[in-house]
């Protein structure tokens, strides 16, 4: 390993049975790994490879990842003399020296106005966590479909994230957060915003929903409307990771016209009686408890629903991961005590769209952090690979394509952290009426955003944009998911269009041309 070697050393080594190349100063030992190389063997021994320098044409075919496999990594028997590695992956934690890569706050001698040092040292925290505990599962869990194991949901509780990703407030008293970096009472939205930026990082849409999302959007209708009872019984089960929860409002009858559901409940004695489907319920294959939108006599209500006789989930298959846990969601004349009814009976509406804000808020942060990653990627494949002798960035077109990414994250980023101040200073009945209109409106340019970006990263990759694995992995993961985030929490056409409505609602009566 500590071997050193020079350049006309290394160069004799180049036919089959002896060969050698070097990557970045390091001596690599191919010989008996030539015919179990994925690439072939023939490759290796083309000019300008064979006992040569491959630094180049290596980065062209391989992320650094697959250096740094053990198996890979032992292929290494030395280092050119006099020479330097250059090239490192980021430490786990650490930020990216590559511009845009990191929104303004987090990149070195820029400034922004709604962070302070505390938000630093927690997002330090929350991005070490996130890569050492959670990004090793979260590429598993993508790949094998696999719910989220019990023991990453016990590490998650006892800093607790759950309880943090469901915002500031009361719930958060009394908790130690991320081994005490912020005081409970000092928790805002921008904290919370860290911790949905940081784990949308991964290239792992469907498990950033596995993520126990269900919890996040299906308990606060329990705090906000649920007796004192179900309160002292649920939250703690939620929040401490043992019991798993997911919202069930939309059916294959009605998405985003919640008016039109077509589960009912029918009152018997001190029980509701509920039967009908809810379909692409975001964890609802391992869901414990469903926060459910029925329809009742005089208009909708919403029951807490547990997990029991009559009530069945199945999985559907979806163009991202299974890990998310999406379901088919049958309640056969199940019966839910009264007491289990969230708000008035027939005032599920209310409860069903003040909850819509954060879900809606929540989905695009993680959806801009997973745009910014791409252009991160872009940025970086158009740097080192080599196209007609030159760097692929040398070509106009796709420095075209880098500037119009760079823009849309950029512009995403900023009007995300100006809703996110507004929420900081309002109260939660302020946030409805005042910011139910710009969040969607900002959901719609996210979402529209990032598939247009999707699409150029698909160019900029090419083919390698069309693999699951090697290079374009991210790209493709992003190209076959970000649609996920145009309909997720309100299609985008209807909440840009909530957008405009709530603003001609407001028009003075008084302003003419
Ligand atoms: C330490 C040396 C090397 C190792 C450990 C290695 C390993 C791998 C692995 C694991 C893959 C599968 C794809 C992936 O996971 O990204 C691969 C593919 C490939 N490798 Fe290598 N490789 C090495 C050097 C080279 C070199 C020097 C060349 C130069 C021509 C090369 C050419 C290729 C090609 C053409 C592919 C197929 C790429 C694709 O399907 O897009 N490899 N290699």
């Amino acid at each position: 390993m500590s071997k050193q070697f020079t350049f006309e050393q290394v160069a004799k080594h180049n036919k089959s049975g002896d060969l050698w190349i070097i990557v970045d100063s390091k001596v690599y030992d191919l010989s008996w790994f030539a015919d179990l190389h994925p690439g072939g063997p023939n490759v290796l021994f083309a000019e300008g490879v064979a006992g040569k320098d491959a630094t180049n044409v290596f980065f062209g075919l391989h992320r650094h990842e697959v250096l740094l496999r053990p198996q890979y990594k032992r292929l290494q028997i030395g280092r050119i003399i006099g020479e330097e590695e250059v090239i490192k992956p980021r430490e786990p934690g650490a930020l990216s020296k590559v511009p845009y890569a990191e929104p303004t706050w987090l990149s070195a001698g820029y400034f922004s106005p709604y962070y302070n040092d505390n938000h630093r040292q927690f997002q330090k925290a929350v991005r070490k966590f996130f890569e050492e505990e959670v990004q090793p599962e979260a590429i598993q869990c993508e790949e094998n479909g696999k719910k989220i194991s019990q023991e990453l949901v016990d590490k998650m509780s006892q800093l607790n994230v759950i309880a943090m990703r469901l915002g500031p407030g009361k719930h958060l008293k009394g908790r130690t957060l991320m081994n005490g970096i912020v005081k409970p009472e000092e928790f805002d939205y921008f904290h919370e915003l860290i911790l949905n930026t940081e784990l949308a990082r991964f290239g792992t849409r469907g498990f950033v929903d596995g993520m126990l999302n269900g919890a996040i959007i299906g308990l606060p209708p329990i705090w906000n409307y649920g007796s004192p009872e179900l309160q002292a019984r649920i939250i703690p089960e939620v929040l401490s990771g043992k019991k798993y929860m997911a919202l069930a409002i939309t059916e294959a009858f009605a998405g985003s016209d919640v008016g039109g559901l077509q589960t009912t409940a029918v009152r018997d004695g001190d029980y509701w009686v509920v039967t009908g489907t809810k379909k692409w319920i975001t964890n609802g294959t391992f869901a414990d408890y469903f926060t459910t939108g029925v329809k009742t006599d005089n208009g909708l209500t919403v029951l807490l629903i547990e997990r029991g006789p009559g009530v069945s989930t199945k999985p559907i298959k979806t163009a991202y991961s299974p890990t998310a846990g999406t379901a088919y969601v049958t309640f056969d004349k199940v019966r839910v005590p009264v007491s289990h009814t969230l708000g008035k009976v027939g005032n599920g509406l209310q409860v069903i769209l003040s909850n819509f804000n954060h879900e809606r808020w929540m989905v695009v942060g993680t959806s801009v952090s997973a745009q910014r990653v791409i252009v991160e990627e872009c940025l970086k494949w158009s740097n080192q690979r080599m196209v007609f002798g030159k760097p692929l960035s040398a070509q106009p077109v796709i420095r075209a394509k880098l500037g119009r990414m760079i823009q849309r994250v950029e512009a995403c980023q900023n009007w995300l952290e100006s809703v996110t101040f507004q929420m900081n200073n309002m109260s939660y009945n302020e946030m409805s009426s005042k910011l139910a209109g710009p969040i969607g409106l900002l959901k719609q340019f996210v979402s529209t955003a990032g598939r247009e970006t999707a699409e150029d990263a698909t160019q900029v990759f090419g083919g390698r944009a069309l693999t699951v694995t090697g290079m374009g992995k991210l790209i493709e993961n992003y190209h076959r998911t970000s649609g996920f985030d145009a309909i997720l929490a309100g299609a985008e056409d209807v909440l840009g269009d909530l957008g405009v409505r709530q603003a001609m609602k407001k028009m003075p009566a008084e302003a003419r041309l």
